[in-house]
């Protein structure tokens, strides 16, 4: 079910007029007895639709966690979270199916080395990722040109990973994260197999497509140089999330 507020647009996508994601005193405990944690401990986080926040702090400190809760891919112990409008709690009543489904067609994953599919060139890494996250009725296949343009790919369309440079599977990447025009996008460690200046090329080109699309996007990342490119800079520190 949706919250009042929902609406569709023409790609099927809810769109709220609140936030793009909203977590309210969010719990995650990992491990099992003595051993048992807190990897988020009571995180309330907001991030408006279009807007670019980075989420840095130390190793074992909860990003991944606090990436792993916003993207469906793990249910927190309490509190609630809400994707584009979408309690996920209610999402995961329907089943793990609704799930990976409502993922799939609203929710952009980027992950640290591109992630990318070794025997496929990177026109066919978007065009599968369009063919998974296609909705009902949609049945058009995707020109992934347009996409692969705007990451600076176009020219690499027929590239398979390996023929690649990490800069370029890193851009492919995001151009497939970007595939299902999702509302909001979770990057995870984008720049760590980079050097500084495709760091800085990799970070730009995430705060451009943010804005060009409206698409909310948040950042864990190591990298301190590359935070003048976004909106906020939030800091976890074990298990809490504040302002850096
Ligand atoms: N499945 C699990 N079982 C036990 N402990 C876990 C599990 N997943 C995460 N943890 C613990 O939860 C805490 C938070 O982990 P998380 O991976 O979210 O941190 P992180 O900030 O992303 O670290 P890094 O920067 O090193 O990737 C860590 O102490 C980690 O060891």
């Amino acid at each position: 079910m949706s919250t009042s507020t929902e609406t569709q647009n023409a790609a099927g996508t809810p769109a709220t007029e609140g936030p793009a994601l909203l977590l309210r005193d969010v719990v995650l405990e990992v491990g099992d007895g003595d051993g048992r944690i807190r990897a988020l401990d009571e995180v309330s986080f907001e991030v408006a639709p279009g807007e670019f926040v980075a989420v840095i702090g130390p190793s074992g400190a909860g990003k991944s966690s606090l990436l792993a809760v916003a993207g469906a891919l793990a249910a927190p112990t309490s509190g609630d979270v809400f994707a584009l409008g979408q309690d996920l709690a209610e999402v995961r009543r329907r089943g793990q199916g609704a799930l990976a489904r409502f993922r799939r067609q609203n929710l952009g994953f980027v992950f640290q080395s591109g992630n990318l599919i070794p025997a496929l060139t990177a026109a066919d890494q978007l065009r599968l990722a369009r063919r998974l996250g296609r909705r009902r009725g949609e049945s058009t296949p995707m020109d992934p040109m347009p996409l692969l343009r705007a990451v600076g790919m176009e020219h690499r369309a027929s590239h398979r990973p390996g023929q690649l440079s990490g800069g370029e599977r890193q851009r492919v990447g995001i151009a497939r994260g970007l595939a299902n025009h999702p509302g909001l996008l979770l990057v995870d460690e984008p720049t760590a197999a980079l050097d500084r200046q495709r760091s800085q090329d990799i970070v730009a080109l995430l705060a451009a497509q943010a804005k060009e699309r409206g698409v909310a996007t948040v950042m864990v990342t190591h990298d301190h140089d590359v935070l003048h490119h976004v909106d906020r800079v939030m800091e976890m520190v074990d298990g809490r999330l504040g302002p850096a």
